[in-house]
């Protein structure tokens, strides 16, 4: 079992570290264009297995696919980090270029892959693989969800003095400012977060979560990776170990949610076979109104990504 990680930088290596540290695949291959980046890195951590106890091998590529050939699924990191002051958006007219190559060399060389795109703007370069690969929709996806959730999850642990691991939560949306959390659909230990938690209390974990990337660009200088890195190898087992886990992803709409032909994040059954299912949850009037102003920013990107004619 093969998983290849394009782009060996900070969240594509740290992807590759959680995959290899929690046995995900016996096989990963860690690529980037750098020349010995990706060699050097997966050397060092294949370096920590003894202390580690892990057997999974790891190898590095300076831009081979031959390498990568036959992959079960691949996570595509390659591209350009924000610095402050910037927005993801304004990533797009460099990543956009690297994501589409990126794509037709994975696809080439391993055809029926599921792909995860990590890349910047992350739902707008998701439509940018997806009309590369040519592929079906269930085989290409965007990982934004699961971390913003996760932000969302640690804000609330903090908030309540609670362990993290009993906080379940819902977020869907682009992966922009308008996210869309969903504190109905937020439980601690099962009980609904809004017994729990004051309303302006939640509104400012929502608010926090929405800025949560921004948060650690001003901090950082560059934009986050533990988190992503954890949170892209977490789609990536639920996949390769067909676990049909319940996840937000960044998923082509047919029609879900009242919207069609755009990439955004709902929640969706993960396994073998990529997305199987999109879970349609009712959402009020007020929740709804979110959804569609986030569509609408990510509709706005992608009028960019057209005027680019990268495609
Ligand atoms: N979806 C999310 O939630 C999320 C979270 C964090 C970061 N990101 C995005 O992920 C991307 C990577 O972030 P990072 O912090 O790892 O950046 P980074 O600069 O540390 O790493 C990017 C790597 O991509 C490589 N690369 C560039 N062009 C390539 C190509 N054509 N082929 C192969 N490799 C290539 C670079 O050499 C570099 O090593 C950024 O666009 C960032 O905005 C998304
Ligand atoms: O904020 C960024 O630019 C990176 C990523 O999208 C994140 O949310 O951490």
């Amino acid at each position: 079992m093969k998983v290849t990680v394009v782009g060996a930088g900070n969240v594509g290596a740290t992807c590759a570290n959680v995959l290899a540290h929690n046995e995900v695949a016996n096989e990963i291959v860690l690529l980037d264009i750098k020349e010995g980046v990706a060699e050097g890195k997966a050397l060092d951590m294949w370096e920590t297995s003894p202390v580690n106890l892990y057997d999974s091998r790891i190898t590095g590529s300076t831009n081979d696919y031959s390498k990568t050939a036959g992959s079960e699924v691949v996570v595509i990191t390659s591209g350009i980090p924000r610095k402050p002051g910037m927005s993801r958006d304004d990533l797009i007219a460099t990543n956009a270029g690297i994501v589409k190559s990126v794509t037709e060399n994975v696809i080439k060389h391993s055809p029926d892959a599921k792909i995860i795109i990590v890349s910047n703007p992350l739902d707008v370069m998701c439509y940018t693989a997806f009309l590369t690969a040519k592929i079906d929709k269930s085989r290409v996806m965007g990982m934004a969800g699961v971390l913003d959730t996760a932000r969302y999850r640690s804000f609330i642990a903090m908030e309540l003095n609670v362990s993290p691991k009993d906080i379940q939560a819902l977020l869907m949306g682009g992966h922009g400012d308008t996210m869309v959390p969903l504190p109905r659909y937020t439980t601690v230990g099962g009980i609904p977060l809004t017994e729990l938690m004051a309303q302006d209390k939640i509104d400012a974990i929502i608010e926090r979560t929405k800025f949560g990337g921004g948060e650690i660009v001003k901090l950082l200088g560059t934009s986050a990776w533990y988190a992503p890195g954890a949170a892209a190898a977490q789609m990536v087992e639920a996949i390769v170990k067909d676990q049909k886990r319940v996840l937000p992803v960044c998923s082509w709409l047919t029609g879900e949610y009242g919207q069609k032909d755009i990439y955004l994040g709902v929640p969706v059954i993960l396994g073998k076979n990529g997305i199987e299912k999109i879970l349609e949850v009712d959402l009020n009037d007020a929740e709804k109104e979110l959804m569609n102003g986030s569509a609408d920013a990510v509709r706005n990107v992608m009028g960019i990504l057209k005027d680019l004619n990268v495609l």
